[in-house]
Formats: C-alpha cells, structure tokens, sequence
C-alpha cells in the first residue's frame, strides 16, 4: 500500500452528499429567490458581475437564463456566485440543513483525527461551501476543512489544469493528493493532474451506472483503502 495522502480533496454533490438535497433542497430554496436577490443587491459587486455574465438584457431575461441552467444543472459560475450567496443567508436564517451520507462525517472526523488534511473542490461556491459544512444534519463539520475551492479560484472541475492550480495552493505535489468524486471526468482531469482518484458511487446516485475506467471506486468512505 503506497503511504496516504497529504490532503484528501472532496467534492460535494454525489459524493458526501445526496443529488437530491442539492437539486431538490437547494435549487428549490434558491429559484423564487434569485430575481428579488439581484433587484436588492444592485449595489454588490459580485452580484453585478454575475448578472453581466449571464448575459441577459433584461431582468427578466437574466432569471430566465439562470432558471435555465439550473433546469439543465448547468455548472455556470455566475448562477453559483448568486445561488451561493442565497444559500449562505438560508444557512444563516436557519432556513437550511445540509445533508451528509451517513458514512461521511464519522470518516471525515477519523481522517482528521489521523491527521489527513481535508479540503473541498466543488463548483458550489466557496460561500456556500463554508456554511455547507457548518450546518450539518450531523453537526458542524467545518472545522475538519482547512481548504475551499470553485471554479472562481481554481477554476472549471473537468480540466486538469484546476488541480494543478489547487496542489500549487496546498504547496503539496499532486501525488500527495487525493480526489474523491462521483464523476469520472472529474476523476479523469484530476488524474491527468498527477493527483491519485476514487471514485464515489453510491446507490440511487446518478452514478450508479457511470463507468469509472481505471479509478478505483468505493460506494462508502468506509472503502478507501488508500487511507488507512
Ligand atoms: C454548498 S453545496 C452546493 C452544491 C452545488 O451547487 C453544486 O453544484 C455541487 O457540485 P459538485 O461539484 O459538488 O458536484
Ligand atoms: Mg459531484
């Protein structure tokens, strides 16, 4: 067994947690919620880049375009900064709990116990990211994550050259760092990175029928060998 790796990266949706609680519980929370955003938060940088980006000439065209990629799950970074940001006030509110596979916390509590640092890379914004964590069905779980990477600083998950920019950032050589993801495109570019790859699938998953090649696969934290 090759000796464990410096820092396990983790992805969110499909791997330490359901497609659905994302797609139903946050895409939910977040759709009514997008056009009266923009209108009170005209004065945000941030929120006026996104709307620039999305490209619409109208208000009503802009909803409409970001209600579109999220009908298609579409990974746009500009509809991610605005959801981000509306999920983090829900997270504040209260009005949101994020969900975890059973198996996750307990191993991600028992990794970092071993001393495996733990960092995300998802394209749910970092603003989402850190409350993501924070307010769990299982307690806060952020204090385990010392790293958060989107596609704003790292850049889109599918091309290798992301994950050379985050083992640049972690200042660890991308053979110290573990991936772990539900989709083999992901595991693909990471690998292409030089970073080593598990693949997450779990039952009832969109991934239950992906073909992983030559990534290992587990359907459990409880699997990966490589860390133990
Ligand atoms: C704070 S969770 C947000 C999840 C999300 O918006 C998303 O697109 C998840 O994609 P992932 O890269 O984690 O599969
Ligand atoms: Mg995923």
């Amino acid at each position: 067994m090759s000796n464990p790796p410096s820092w396990i990266v983790l992805d969110i949706e499909g791997t330490t947690s359901s497609t659905e609680s994302v797609h139903v519980g946050l895409y939910a929370y977040a759709r009514p919620r997008l056009g009266p955003w923009i209108d009170a938060h005209r004065d945000d940088p941030d929120v006026t880049a996104a709307v620039a980006e999305t490209g619409g000439a109208t208000a009503e065209e802009t909803v409409a375009i970001l209600h579109g990629w999220m009908d298609g799950d579409v990974k746009a970074t500009p509809l991610k900064t605005l959801q981000g940001q509306i999920w983090a006030a829900g997270f504040a509110a209260g009005e949101l709990t994020a969900h975890f596979f059973p198996d996750v916390p307990p191993v991600l509590r028992r990794w970092h116990e071993e001393g495996r640092r733990l960092a995300v890379f998802s394209s749910g914004s970092v603003a989402s990211q850190r409350p993501w964590f924070r307010h769990t069905t299982a307690g806060d779980l952020s204090v385990l994550v010392e790293r958060h990477f989107d596609t704003v600083n790292a850049g889109p998950k599918r091309e290798p050259g992301s994950y050379l920019k985050i083992a640049e950032a972690l200042g660890t050589p991308p053979g110290d760092l573990l991936f772990l993801s539900d989709v083999p495109a992901e595991l693909d570019a990471a690998a292409a990175a030089g970073w080593r790859t598990t693949g997450v699938r779990r039952p009832g998953e969109p991934s239950e029928a992906a073909g992983f090649g030559a990534h290992p696969v587990v359907a459990s934290f409880e699997e990966i060998e490589e860390i133990k």
